[in-house]
């Protein structure tokens, strides 16, 4: 079964490709996010988007998520992970950037049991609190939790919930880490090379799948040996 039929039980020849980034509040999730969109053809989902969305579209839990958000605190993950999967499930694109997830482990359990993808990679934004701070307090999209009671109780949730999920997937292997406390231009530089290798890596593979078929294997030996034999004649003189 592919993805898309691990997600609605529709048939789909599909195979879906998810990198969580993650890093503190301000720590350029976004910015960094648009640039991947930009250079790598990802399609990309805030998870704080879609829940500020969702409070706007009249929804019955809207005035939930909006008092839940002013607070810093994280909304249910059965909500968030909903609106991720109808989200990726209305694309066309098969690889996708979800930003602002998992924040804590009942937010990756409850992606690992209902949407049933496991991450290529967690793209993990690394910055100091001084400086997210500072950020968060110029950003100036008028969002209602970028003040700093509400700040600081977002850095404490990210401290307690957040970081231990990250955890997690280091201790799987599945962690690219980056500096992000530099100018957004430099730390782009430091993410395109992991989505380049990434990338690479893909077509790497594939080429290894064609390359491993018993039939062709065995026509490219035939036509290289002479070659190889000459190879070995010359190295014995
Ligand atoms: N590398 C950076 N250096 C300085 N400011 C940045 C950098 N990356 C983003 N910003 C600014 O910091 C604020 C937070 O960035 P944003 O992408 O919204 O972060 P996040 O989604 O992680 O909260 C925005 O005003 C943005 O323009
Ligand atoms: N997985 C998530 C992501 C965000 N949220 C809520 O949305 C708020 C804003 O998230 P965001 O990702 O837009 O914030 P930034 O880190 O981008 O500043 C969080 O503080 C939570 O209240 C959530 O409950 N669960
Ligand atoms: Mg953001």
């Amino acid at each position: 079964m592919d993805s898309k039929q691990a997600m609605n039980g529709k048939p789909s020849n599909k195979k879906m490709k998810v990198v969580f980034v993650l890093g503190g509040p301000g720590s350029g999730k976004g910015t960094q996010c648009a640039k991947i969109v930009e250079h790598f053809g990802f399609t990309h989902f805030s998870a704080g988007d879609l829940l500020r969305a969702e409070t706007k579209s009249g929804s019955e839990y809207g005035t939930m998520i909006q008092n839940l958000m002013k607070e810093g605190k994280l909304v249910d993950s059965s909500i968030i992970v909903r609106l991720i999967q109808k989200a990726m499930l209305e694309n066309e694109n098969d690889k996708f950037l979800i930003d602002g997830f998992p924040r804590n482990e009942e937010n990756r359990i409850a992606f690992e049991k209902i949407v049933n993808i496991e991450p290529e990679f967690l793209l993990f934004l690394d910055c100091p609190e001084t400086e997210l701070e500072k950020r968060l307090l110029s950003r100036n999209q008028g969002r209602e939790d970028d003040n700093i009671e509400t700040i600081k109780k977002r850095f404490k949730v990210f401290m307690e919930s957040t970081l231990p999920v990250v955890s997690y997937y280091e201790q799987r292997g599945r962690v690219r880490k980056v500096n992000a406390a530099k100018a957004p231009e430099e730390v782009f530089e430091d993410i395109k090379a992991i989505f380049s290798s990434f990338q690479g890596n893909d077509i790497g593979y594939r080429q290894i799948a064609i390359e491993a078929k018993p039939e062709r294997s065995a026509s490219l030996i035939k036509c290289c040996l002479p070659f190889l034999c000459c190879l070995n004649m010359d190295q014995r003189k």
